[in-house]
């Protein structure tokens, strides 16, 4: 009998391990493209896509292949020789842990494969409800947290990309309007991949959910504190980026000095992203096929595969 150790289903790898696994898979990225891809205050780097990217992206190359045999396998045994499903990649973390980051240097890895897969990008955000909605529903102090989605639109679209819809459409979400824009849409193509990307993708349900589509999850993991850091460094960062535009709905932020800026972004760190992250987003981790965890300094530094 194996050792109760040997039953766990996931894998923990450090960085050096994991980095092997990346075997001849080629660095297709360039310093300039990836200056494009980082987010603000995220120190991502060349050797960050080396160690870490390269190796997810041979894995997600695997698994692919993999799981198109197994979608022919239902389809032959349904006598349907329709379409192949799109390949589905989902990234959870907190607010301000940098999935954006990810998600954008994984599309941008993905779609250079020689094959040159059509790679959409969706995020989340773009699901909550119209500010109108969520003030009627008396949640505007809970943005981000599960019940701010309109998760049956959500499940609607995956699952409309997922059987090979000619088009799906999705709601744009603007940060600077801090609301949905009306009349604008994201159209998505007949995909090879879709990453799907948001705070509480991998919430699991009653009924079916969004994150019962996904073929591959990946937990973009990291100390609470080193988090709560980072959400108040960028929120100092954008006061002279993002709000400082007379259009941003924190423009009255801009003008704030350092202690008073910090003490705004502690407090909604506070009262919003963190309970949300403890109460909602944690619980979805053991659920991640990866989870990428990253140091103080946003390197990652441990890897956690589900090998079954
Ligand atoms: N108030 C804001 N104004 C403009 N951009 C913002 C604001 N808050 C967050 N962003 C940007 O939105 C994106 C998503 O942020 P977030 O949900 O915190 O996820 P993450 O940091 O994990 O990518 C990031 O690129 C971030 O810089
Ligand atoms: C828009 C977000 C809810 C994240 O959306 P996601 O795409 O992850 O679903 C988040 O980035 C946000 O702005 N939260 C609001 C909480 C705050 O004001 O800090």
């Amino acid at each position: 009998m194996g050792r109760v150790r040997d039953l766990t289903p996931y894998v923990e790898l450090g960085r050096d391990q994991w980095r092997e696994l990346r075997q001849a898979t080629p660095l297709t990225l360039t310093d300039e493209e990836l200056t494009r891809l980082r987010g603000l205050r995220d120190p991502v780097d060349l050797d960050e896509v080396a160690d870490v990217y390269l190796p997810l992206s041979r894995l997600i190359n695997l698994q692919v292949a993999a799981r198109q045999q197994l979608h022919q396998a239902t389809s032959t045994f349904l006598g349907d020789t329709s379409r192949k499903a799109p390949f589905v990649i989902a990234i959870a973390g907190s607010v301000a842990v940098g999935k954006s980051t990810t998600a954008r240097i994984l599309r941008a890895l993905l779609a250079k494969w020689p094959d040159h897969p059509h790679v959409d990008l969706v995020t989340t955000d773009g699901f909550l409800f119209p500010t109108a909605e969520l003030e009627r529903r008396n949640l505007l102090h809970r943005k981000g947290f599960p019940e701010s989605y309109d998760r049956r639109s959500l499940l609607r679209f995956v699952a409309e990309v997922k059987s090979g819809a000619e088009e799906a459409r999705a709601p744009v979400y603007s940060h600077l309007a801090y609301d949905i824009v009306p009349d604008a849409e994201q159209v998505v193509r007949q995909p090879d991949i879709l990453i799907i990307e948001g705070l509480n993708v991998l919430q699991p349900g009653p009924r079916l959910m969004v994150s019962d589509l996904f073929d591959f999850s990946i937990y973009v993991d990291a100390h609470t504190d080193d988090i709560a850091k980072w959400y108040v460094e960028r929120f100092l960062a954008l006061r002279s980026t993002a709000f400082a535009d007379p259009a941003s709905h924190f423009h009255h932020y801009a003008p704030l000095p350092d202690a008073k800026a910090e003490d705004e972004a502690r407090r909604l760190w506070r009262e919003i992203n963190e309970p949300n992250l403890i109460s909602n987003i944690l619980p979805t981790r053991p659920r991640a096929t990866l989870v990428l965890r990253k140091d103080a300094s946003h390197r990652t530094t441990r890897l956690r595969l589900r090998k079954l």
